[in-house]
């Protein structure tokens, strides 16, 4: 089996022949060309975050903190890099974070689709946004073997809520994330200040407006009035008053696992358990939520430890392979990219997304190989060690 690394040396032989690769190899040349290539409204919604930023900004740099043991001769020339979760083998430990305007990152307004081809690919499972530009069958019919997760902004109308869930059920989802950390949208001075906010255009708003129950509160059909349709979905969306009598309520409108997408702390852990949940997802949303706040990363030990057998996804700020490998060895069953494959995406297409998940898994690998883990399962507490020299600035 070649190791994910292995094409490395192909992109130094064609140097030889004097081409250089197209797509970035970098995370910062990434966003480089993907600012350059987005549309001034597209690049302030999707690489802007909560106030001033510094919880996004803490976020990667929360990675820094902690250092990977090198470790010799330990036979790691060949890596496996597979993980299970909720019953299945995945390839990679990689997941396809839900990103509600990826649509908008493709020109044709198809990014959902092209997302979904992406991840059938590589196999690298997507986790489909309420907030799609295409319908949830649609992104799902693209998936083929890959596992597809749907995550749901539980919306303040329970008919609703429960057409979406069983609509995400008949189309093939294997799982339910419900995102906790959205009830209401964050303060977000670089949208404010060009006064943009994409999903009040009618913009990925699919799932609602192709919904039999969305649509049976119009007075008319969307296709005839997106204005109207779009402001009843501005006054369904925010959901503040839910509880945790909701979420047992939505526990049993569904046999698929159910995901909480949010969680930070060991009592909301506790309490995910205590709720019959299948999975944590540990994030705060890539820093675009509340400001202020804790370093997703940081919140990963305690919420692993109160999680007991439960699966833990994370996401917020990765992106380098050393990035999955600490997230991992802090006890991450999978970790999901946002930003990085909606920049890829915005640059190269379908190609783009599949580049990133390619530099990301060969960066992972190389990582293993040289400080010699062979395995998902060698990535535990004992891999990392505290840093103790400060970055310099
Ligand atoms: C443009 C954009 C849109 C997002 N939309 C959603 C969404 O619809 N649902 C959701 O649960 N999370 C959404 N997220 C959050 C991501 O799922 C993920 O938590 C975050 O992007 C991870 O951080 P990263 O971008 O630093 O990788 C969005 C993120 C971005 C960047
Ligand atoms: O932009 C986001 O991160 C997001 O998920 C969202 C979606 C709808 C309303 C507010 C935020």
């Amino acid at each position: 089996m070649p190791n994910h690394g292995d094409w490395q040396l192909g992109t130094y032989l064609n140097g030889l022949v004097g081409v250089q690769p197209d797509l970035p190899m970098s995370y910062a040349e990434l966003a480089r060309r993907a600012e350059r290539t987005m549309s001034q409204e597209m690049w302030s919604y999707v690489a802007g975050g909560a106030g001033d930023e510094r919880t996004q900004d803490a976020n990667p740099l929360a990675f820094d903190a902690w250092g990977l043991v090198p470790r010799m001769l330990r036979g790691a020339a060949d890596r496996d890099l597979s993980v299970h979760l909720l019953g299945r083998t995945l390839p990679t430990p990689l997941m396809l974070a839900p990103v509600g305007v990826i649509g908008l990152c493709e020109e044709d307004g198809h990014g959902d689709l092209t997302t979904a081809r992406a991840a059938a690919a590589t196999g690298v499972p997507m986790i489909a946004s309420t907030l799609t530009q295409d319908p949830m069958e649609d992104v799902r019919a693209e998936l083929g073997e890959t596992p597809g997760w749907f995550q749901l902004y539980p919306p303040n109308d329970r008919e609703l809520l429960e057409s979406l869930v069983h609509r995400a059920e008949a189309a093939g989802f294997s799982a339910i994330v419900v995102t906790l950390d959205t009830l209401t949208l964050g303060w977000r001075p670089r949208d404010l200040q060009i006064a943009s906010f994409p999903q009040l255009k009618g913009l990925c708003l699919q799932n609602y407006f192709s919904d039999p129950v969305f649509r049976s509160r119009l007075p008319k059909p969307p296709e005839e009035d997106v204005q109207a349709a779009t402001g009843h979905w501005s006054s369904i969306f925010g959901n503040q008053r839910l509880t945790w009598d909701d979420l047992a309520w939505i526990r049993g409108l569904t046999g698929l696992p159910i995901l909480l997408k949010g969680i930070c702390s060991a009592d909301d852990t506790r309490r995910a358990v205590d709720a019959g949940m299948d999975g944590i997802y540990c994030s705060n949303h890539g820093g675009r939520q509340a400001n202020g706040g804790l370093p997703a990363l940081d919140c990963l030990p305690e919420v692993v430890d109160a999680a007991g057998d439960l699966p833990v996804v994370f996401d917020s700020g990765v992106r380098s392979g050393p990035d999955v490998v600490k997230a991992l060895a802090l006890g991450a069953t999978a970790v999901a990219i946002g930003r990085p494959y909606a920049y890829g995406l915005a640059v190269g297409g379908q190609a783009g997304i599949e580049h990133v998940l390619k530099c990301l898994l060969a960066e992972i690998d190389l990582t293993m190989a040289i400080d010699g883990y062979a395995s998902v399962a060698e990535l535990t507490r004992d891999a990392l060690r505290e840093v103790r020299v400060p970055r310099r600035g």
